[in-house]
């Protein structure tokens, strides 16, 4: 939340330097406050595990929260019963005369094909192309990051020779900004992936500025400039067990998998994994919905101009 000083305050300009939000007195008496809408497209297959996951750190503000999920109509999910969708869910038939403050793309397991050969492609293209003018910001995860980053801009994935699996080092490429304000350093994310998207294709692209690499998983956060979209190679999200979930998976199938990179205390499979990305993934949420959706977004969204990429 801003804090509300005297203008003429020394740490005002300072903070201010800093990126830390200070709110000037006239804006904090004219400031309307109303619940934000936010979308959440889940196109993840265990889709209760997910929607717990995002709306612990979507709940984790003081601010006013209404959540749509979000199905696809042109997919019928394998993993999660029709019953749950039928009652939690819409589609983008009901949604698209819309509009909303921020809106989640998740990952989904079908990064090893190509795009347009994901069922729901078309559909999703649909969904990214009225986000330019119903959306305010676009927080897209994953997969759902190498999407929009084809979608908007051309950017290919590529595939992996081993799966980028388990938890890695980053480090951020801009100082002072909003969407990192508060982070460490240093600071780590899960990974869990076959696929990657180049470094230089997003720098080739001038309306995206990359936000945080890590040396072993490549670039881990990108987004516009106007903070309208933002693409997150990661998975922040997950919970503690995640990725043992997907190895002893992997494992009991048969398939070649590599125990998960600095995840299980001494790479000992039988011991409880160490949580160390709870508090960069509350952060990262927290500032999203706080700099770029809540302070950002008009009051009135049918004022919401077109994103210009
Ligand atoms: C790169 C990222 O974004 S990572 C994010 C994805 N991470 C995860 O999904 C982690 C959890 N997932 C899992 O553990 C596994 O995917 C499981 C256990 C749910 C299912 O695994 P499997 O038994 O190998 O495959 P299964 O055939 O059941 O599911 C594969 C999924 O891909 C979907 N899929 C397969 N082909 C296509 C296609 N052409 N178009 C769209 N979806 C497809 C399936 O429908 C299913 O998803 P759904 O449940 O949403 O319908
Ligand atoms: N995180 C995914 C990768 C596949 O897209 C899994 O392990 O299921």
């Amino acid at each position: 939340m801003p804090i509300k000083i005297p203008d003429s305050l020394p740490a005002s300009r300072i903070l201010e330097n800093e990126n830390i939000f200070v709110m000037t007195e006239y804006r904090a008496l004219h400031q309307d406050i109303r619940p934000l809408q936010i979308a959440i497209v889940n196109l993840m297959p265990k889709k209760i595990e997910t929607e717990t996951q995002l709306l612990r750190l979507l709940g984790n503000t003081p601010l006013q929260v209404d959540v749509e999920l979000i199905q696809m109509k042109s997919h019928v999910s394998k993993n999660t019963s029709s019953e749950h969708l039928f009652k939690f869910y819409k589609t983008f038939d009901d949604i698209k005369d819309m509009r909303f403050d921020g809106m989640v793309i998740t990952g989904a397991p079908v990064e090893q094909m190509a795009f347009e050969e994901v069922e729901y492609w078309d559909e999703l293209c649909q969904i990214m192309e009225w986000s330019k003018t119903n959306v305010f910001s676009t927080f897209h995860i994953c997969w759902g990051a190498q999407a929009g980053l084809y979608y908007h801009y051309g950017i290919q994935k590529y595939p992996l020779k081993e799966k980028m699996f388990g938890i890695f080092q980053h480090r951020l490429c801009v100082e002072n900004h909003p969407i990192t304000r508060g982070f460490d350093e240093v600071f780590f994310v899960p990974h869990s992936r076959h696929t990657e998207v180049k470094r230089w294709d997003i720098e080739n692209v001038p309306e995206l500025e990359i936000l945080s690499v890590s040396e072993k998983a490549g670039v881990y956060a990108a987004s516009t400039y106007n903070g309208r979209q933002f693409f997150i190679t990661g998975h922040s999200e997950y919970d503690r067990d995640t990725l043992a979930n997907e190895y002893f998976r992997d494992l009991n199938k048969g398939l070649p998998i590599s125990l998960p990179e600095n995840y299980f205390p001494g790479n000992d499979p039988s011991q409880t994994p160490l949580y160390t990305w709870r508090s960069h993934a509350n952060l990262l949420f927290y500032n999203w919905l706080n700099y770029y959706v809540y302070q950002t977004t008009p009051y009135d969204l049918e004022q919401l101009d077109p994103k210009s990429e």
